[in-house]
């Protein structure tokens, strides 16, 4: 059995809920345990995870980020994920489940357990590339 951390963005709280009930769902289905660690928004998801590499077996990124008037969209959404991406590279296992969309109607959708579980699908990539890492490792 697996331990798996949970960094969320508690940006948009009842959004944050449904995308993390998906992902504990997904773990707990899986046969893993899971613990959460909440940050601020999304720009700390990576930083977060950085510190806590050495602790935890897998790491799902959750959180969500949605456009508002200004150029900060692109900062926060896209920082975000280079970010992941660049741990992920680093060879750590990391689902990333942190929305980026136009409008928070976007973001229901996505985050909703029942239609698209955008946090149930980060924490089965999670999963797999733990998997995988397991596999290559050695
Ligand atoms: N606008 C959104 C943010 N912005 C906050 C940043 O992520 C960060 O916490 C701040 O700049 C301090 O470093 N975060 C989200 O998660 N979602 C947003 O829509
Ligand atoms: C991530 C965003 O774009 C948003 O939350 C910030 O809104 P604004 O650009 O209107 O300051």
């Amino acid at each position: 059995m697996a331990n798996i951390l949970i960094v969320e963005a508690r940006f948009y709280e009842h959004l944050n809920d449904l995308l993390l009930e998906g992902a504990r769902g997904a773990i707990e289905a899986a046969g893993h345990s899971h613990e959460t660690l909440t940050v601020p928004g999304a720009l700390e998801v990576p930083g977060a995870i950085a510190l806590a590499a050495d602790k935890y077996d897998a790491f799902v990124a959750i959180g969500v980020v949605i456009r508002g008037e200004t150029y900060h969209f692109e900062i926060v959404a896209g920082e975000s994920a280079r970010a992941l991406m660049a741990l992920t590279l680093d060879g750590l296992a990391i689902g990333n489940g942190i929305l980026t969309t136009e409008n928070e109607a976007q973001a229901l959708t996505r985050a909703r357990p029942t239609e698209k579980d955008k946090g149930g699908e980060a924490a089965k990539a999670a999963i797999r590339m733990m998997e995988l890492q397991q596999a290559f490792a050695g």
